[in-house]
């Protein structure tokens, strides 16, 4: 991989101009490629990812770490390895400090014994109290949390690698004059530091548990909770301490009080961030196979297209609209596809761009393999990714899938459409129904004692025909929108047929 990826020329990290809503658009951060020495004019309202200088710091003097930190030249111009894990370090904010306070000072041998004892309960009145009477003092602000947020407007983890820490706000202290008065307040709480990251992403410590997957948009994670504010304490002279535990429970028995009156520290905690795309339907194939062009072709997304492989240097995600003719339906049918980049023969082994991608095949429910026609043998590339993805994970051999001959607008592709169709129907068998396919896999595991600890190992020696066939296979040319509508009712077709198919396997599972 390294050599065809220092081979490329060099990439540059631009995020589209505007964010959408939804996810559905082309993601904001896109990876374009340009070549070394082009003065091609960048376009308005891009820019390229800015890298704060604690990296290139780090580059200057050399840490003795055993993985060194991705310096901004590696992380515009290979975002595919950085964009879906980062390691970041987060504290949260320490509590404020309480204070140490005196009773206000009493006014002697003014007025009459009535009077003095009218202002007294006047004083006592003013101070905040609790209902069993005793003072209320004022307390240090809380110190910030930190919660790790999945927002549907990021979409890579690449700006984790410019920074990595992050501190959130220490609570206010007591603003004190060293007596207590009825003006005295709390300290202010620090606000929540809350990180953004994008959806799908799994939080763990770093080296330790899971935290959190954060699979919806919304979905948050409090990571570092913020230290507890001080309280405050009064500090008495000792022959008048006695009386005063009378009222109030808050009085200073000794130095070692004081104590109580710092607040707690934050805690510091090291996450691992890990991405897994969120998305219905994978789009997959070699280099060129024309993903983009289809994703670009029936959503709103936006991905670099160019006639060179490997221009999709990070999964692009669109938003597939409704079925119109569902009515009411339409808002359940739609769907999140993602274009992941080409792979290549060797993909499972790091070859080309490929491994790092076929991992955020998992969450998809339906396949889409993008082939093309007009390539010398569309059977062979075919079977190429088939076997890429069997070797990765014979589980995504499982899942259904259509293709997609694309570029029959080319005289080469149109001749041999209905060759390849019959082709590509032979490599595979009938599906199974999902009963049966557990009660043959439960079967396998009771008869044979370990086999169950292997059954990846096993269906590795499976051969490609012995996966289920595809539910369609349709042929079309997403560039010049020929036959687009057929590919999407499949789409679409198959999509329900997934929801077929996984309906009984859950309920079985729930039995
Ligand atoms: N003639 C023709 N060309 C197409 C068609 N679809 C895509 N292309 C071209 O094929 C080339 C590759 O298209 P992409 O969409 O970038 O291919 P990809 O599979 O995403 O490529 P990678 O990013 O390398 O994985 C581009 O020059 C497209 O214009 C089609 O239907 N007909």
């Amino acid at each position: 991989m390294a050599s065809l990826v220092q081979s490329l020329p060099s990439f540059r990290c631009v995020p589209s101009p505007a964010p959408s809503l939804f996810f559905g658009h082309s993601l904001p951060l896109r990876c374009r490629r340009r070549a070394e020495g082009s003065d091609s004019p960048r376009p308005v309202g891009y820019r390229s990812i800015q890298c704060s200088s604690r990296v290139s710091r780090a580059k200057e003097s050399p840490s003795p770490s055993p993985s060194p930190s991705p310096t901004p030249a590696s992380l515009s111009r290979e975002p595919h390895k950085y964009f879906d894990r980062a390691v970041v370090t987060v504290r949260s904010g320490d509590g404020g400090h309480g204070a140490i306070l005196g009773m206000p000072a009493q006014e002697r041998g003014s007025g009459s014994g009535r009077q003095r004892e009218k202002e007294k309960a006047k004083r006592r009145g003013s101070l905040k109290r609790d209902f069993d009477g005793s003072l209320i003092l004022p307390v240090g602000g809380h110190g910030g949390d930190v919660v790790i947020y999945a927002d549907e407007a990021k979409d890579s983890l690449l700006e984790f690698h410019g920074r990595s820490r992050y501190n959130a706000k220490r609570g206010g202290n007591v603003d004190a004059m060293g007596v207590l008065t009825s003006q005295l307040h709390n300290g202010f709480a620090a606000p929540t530091l809350r990180i953004l990251v994008p959806v799908g992403t799994v939080v763990k410590r770093k080296r330790g548990k899971l935290l959190a997957d954060l699979a919806n948009p919304g979905d948050e994670v409090l990571v570092a909770r913020g230290g507890q504010g001080g309280i405050s304490l009064l500090e008495m002279p000792e022959h008048r301490r006695k009386k005063l535990m009378t009222l109030t429970t808050n009085v200073m028995r000794d130095d070692s009080d004081k104590v109580l009156v710092l607040g707690q520290p934050g805690e510091e905690v090291s996450l691992e961030l890990i991405l897994r795309v969120v998305a219905d339907v994978g789009l997959v194939g070699l280099p060129n196979a024309g993903k983009s062009t289809l994703l670009a072709a029936i959503t709103h997304a936006k991905p670099d297209i160019a006639d060179y492989p490997f221009t999709t240097l990070m999964p692009n995600l669109g938003r597939l609209d409704g079925d119109p003719n569902l009515g009411a339906g339409k808002y359940s049918s739609e769907a999140t596809l993602a274009d992941l980049p080409g792979l290549i023969e060797g993909a499972h082994l790091g070859k080309g761009l490929g491994r790092n991608f076929l991992r955020h095949l998992r969450r998809t429910r339906l396949l889409v393999h993008v082939v093309d026609a007009a390539a010398e043998d569309p059977v062979n590339d075919y079977r190429t990714v088939k076997e890429e993805l069997r070797m990765y994970n014979p589980d995504y051999l499982e899942r259904p899938y259509i293709v997609v001959l694309n570029k029959i607008d080319l005289p080469e592709a149109v001749a041999r459409v209905s060759y390849l169709t019959q082709k590509i129907l032979e490599i595979g068998s009938e599906r199974k129904s999902p009963e049966l396919e557990m009660r043959s896999n439960s079967s396998d595991s009771e008869n044979e004692e370990g086999l169950s600890s292997h059954v990846s190992d096993v269906r590795r020696d499976k051969e490609i025909e012995d996966y289920p066939a595809p539910l369609a296979v349709v042929a079309v040319s997403v560039l010049k929108g020929i036959r687009i509508n057929e590919m999407l009712d499949e789409i679409r077709a198959a999509l329900r047929k997934c929801k077929e198919l996984n309906e009984p396997l859950e309920i079985a599972l729930r039995s």
